[in-house]
């Protein structure tokens, strides 16, 4: 391993792709390992993700020095690879913010560059916007490349077969190059997957890998009857075809993402044809390479803490209390310990849902469907229709991409499903891509459901039990990332009584009625208010559909103030509570009520807490807002919440 902050003489030539484009072909190799060791050390200082970036270090160097970003549109599927990009176009000073307060994002992002021509994180979005941009500049008359990097594991989306299915009717020239390194998060899964490899391991694909260097020579139409002869001969022993010429690209590959040699005259081939429609290059690549510790890990090292460069051990982080979704895992294994209908799903994400801990102990009642949340929720649909109870497990933020499903096949079926939403709320150093803001919202108007946010760990092992026990109906619950508060753990959940919320705390003048974790958050604030004379109830609401409505009533009949709290945008459970009691005729001369929401407008990457603090959802918030309310002078309160 090279030695941290080691000299990087040719990285230190280059700012951006102009400065590339000046060095040899020859001194490409190095330049290559320069900006690996850069993003090495980079990432060993903020966290991110690594492996995948590691992967593409010299994809990154052969497209920007052989192509004209950002004329020429480069998009990146995902954006969790782009570290190598950003710094080579010009974001080298700021590698070092990466996913920090104020710093880079960690994804692309349109306005953090013009490197950036289309922001991502969610993924599998790259071949549509890359089509879309190559139909924009035919119809502009011009003439730059649009080249779209999409791995195999964003290949599992049905996003991308939508996009390759309009594309390959066109005739519009787009380069996508896929980037096959055998891994999602987790072990890719899928036939897609098992057909990639098939593709590499067959006799006949070493065989068309040996041709490799006369195909790329004559590369693309002149003797692309060659290449089709070759390809042919290799479909024959595969699978009768490409399926990607099938759909209307123009295959080439599979070659060595990690051989310049190979990967710089097989681009500049494609960058030069000057026929139609598209291209896909199919390049393998190992996720981590070049770096040691991830090559071996068994994630290869997708998303780290800070670590140490030589050893590659990464810090870990202190905690006092377990995760919320260790817990969900650890609840929901004891569900199905007793209740063989319970079965649970994920959408290629295992480890970050806590289903491979459930996976390991009921591996026949596990389902990684891969990247594609559509399907997982309408696959859950069918599993309720013959009396399973599915845990459809799903990032809250991975969900939108699924409404569809929710209302069409779920909601409007009335099936019991259940919704385990994690991520729920502000996320931290992901950023607004992943904020889970608005599933109260979006789930909140579809008539039916429940929905359940626990305040603390405890609660989320009864909102499971609760789940278990919603067999009639669609059900969701949604739980932070990160760490519990630390509350006694009950040896099983408890059934909740639906639509009830709970007294935390009695008091007579303001009411703070909390949806989920901002519980401890209003404690705090009603321990401050208290010491300013101003008692205070504060209540946890656990449903926001349906409403505690006997609760409300109360606290809006006996305060003079009521404020709601939620991890969440508007529309979500303070809309619900303003709508019951205007509807109800509550507000008319009720109390002053304060919905305190997610701000309307996007969070940027941040610690949680600090993310929080800007959304104006902390207790000092709360403590202001009640003393706005009942106009009490705050400019010399000095809030100690
Ligand atoms: C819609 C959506 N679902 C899930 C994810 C979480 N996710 C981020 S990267 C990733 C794996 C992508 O695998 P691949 O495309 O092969 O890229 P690699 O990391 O291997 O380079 C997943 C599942 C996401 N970003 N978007
Ligand atoms: C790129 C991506 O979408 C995932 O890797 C995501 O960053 C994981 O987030 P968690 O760390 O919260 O699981
Ligand atoms: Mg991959």
């Amino acid at each position: 391993m090279t030695p941290p902050n080691s000299k990087k003489p040719l990285l230190d030539q280059v700012d951006n792709p102009a400065d590339l484009k000046k060095l040899d072909p020859s001194q490409l190799r190095q330049f290559a390992d320069e900006l690996r060791q850069e993003m090495i050390e980079a990432v060993s200082i903020t966290g991110g993700h690594l492996g995948a970036g590691l992967g593409v270090v010299e994809l990154t160097v052969a497209i920007h020095y052989l192509f004209d970003t950002p004329a020429d549109r480069l998009i990146w599927d995902v954006g969790h690879q782009a570290y190598p990009h950003k710094i080579l176009t010009g974001r080298r000073d700021r590698i070092r913010t990466l996913r920090q307060g104020g710093g880079l994002s960690g994804f692309t992002k349109r306005s953090e560059s013009p490197y950036d021509p289309f922001g991502a994180a969610h993924s599998s979005t790259s071949i549509s916007a890359g089509l879309g941009m190559a139909v924009a500049r035919d119809l502009a008359g011009k003439k730059n490349h649009v080249i779209a990097v999409i791995g195999d594991g964003a290949m599992s989306a049905g996003m991308a077969y939508e996009a390759m299915n309009n594309a390959g009717a066109m005739n519009s020239r787009l380069i996508v190059i896929l980037n096959d390194n055998n891994m999602s998060i987790a072990p890719p899964v899928g036939a897609m997957s098992a057909y990639l490899a098939r593709l590499l391991s067959s006799k006949s694909f070493r065989h068309l890998r040996n041709l490799g260097k006369e195909i790329t020579e004559h590369f693309p139409r002149r003797l692309k009857e060659t290449a089709r002869r070759a390809e042919e001969y290799a479909r024959g022993l595969v699978t009768g075809g490409t399926m990607f010429e099938e759909m209307g690209f123009y295959y080439v590959g599979p070659i060595d993402g990690h051989n310049l040699e190979h990967l710089l005259p097989v681009l500049k081939n494609a960058r030069d044809d000057e026929e139609g429609g598209p291209i896909l290059i199919h390049v393998v690549t190992q996720k981590g390479h070049g770096y040691a510790p991830a090559e071996q890990a068994a994630d290869k090292y997708h998303g780290v803490t800070k670590f140490d460069v030589i050893t590659g051990v990464q810090a870990k982080p202190v905690s006092n209390a377990p995760s919320y979704t260790a817990v969900y895992a650890k609840a929901l294994i004891q569900e199905a310990e007793q209740d063989d209908k319970i079965v649970a799903i994920t959408a290629a994400m295992p480890s970050g849902t806590g289903l491979d801990k459930f996976g390991k102990r009921f591996p026949d009642r596990c389902f990684d469907v891969g990247i594609a949340e559509q399907h997982g929720v309408t696959f859950a649909a069918g599993l309720a229709t013959e009396g399973f109870k599915p845990f459809c497990t799903i990032y809250s933020t991975f969900l939108q991409r699924a409404y569809d499903q929710v209302v069409h096949d779920v909601a409007i079926q009335q099936l019991p499903v259940r919704f385990a939403m994690d991520r729920a709320g502000l996320v931290g150093a992901d950023g607004a891509t992943h904020a889970g803001a608005y599933d109260v919202a979006y789930l909140g108007c579809l008539p039916g459901f429940v929905i359940m946010a626990p305040a603390d760990e405890a609660e989320l092992m009864h909102m499971v039990a609760t789940a278990v026990a919603i067999d009639d109906r669609p059900s969701a619950f949604r739980y932070p990332r990160g760490d519990g508060v630390g509350v006694e753990m009950p040896a099983k959940g408890q059934i909740l009584p639906i639509g009830k919320g709970r007294i935390v705390r009695e008091g007579t003048k303001v009411a703070i009625l909390s949806f989920g974790t901002r519980l401890k958050d209003a404690c705090m604030a009603a321990e401050e208010l208290g010491a300013r004379g101003l008692s205070t109830t504060v209540a946890d609401a656990r449903f926001a559909k349906p409403l505690d409505e006997d609760l409300i009533r109360r606290l809006a009949a006996e305060h003079e103030v009521l404020i709601t709290i939620e991890e969440g945008s508007v529309g979500g459970f303070g809309s619900q509570v303003l709508q019951f009691l205007a509807i109800t005729g509550q507000l008319d001369n009720g109390p002053k009520i304060r919905p305190m929401v997610l701000p309307d407008r996007f969070i940027d990457h941040n610690k949680p807490e600090l993310q929080y603090d800007e959304a104006a959802l902390n207790a000092k918030h709360i403590v202001a807002t009640a003393l706005q309310a009942l106009g009490v002078d705050i400019s010399h309160a000095s809030a100690r919440a």
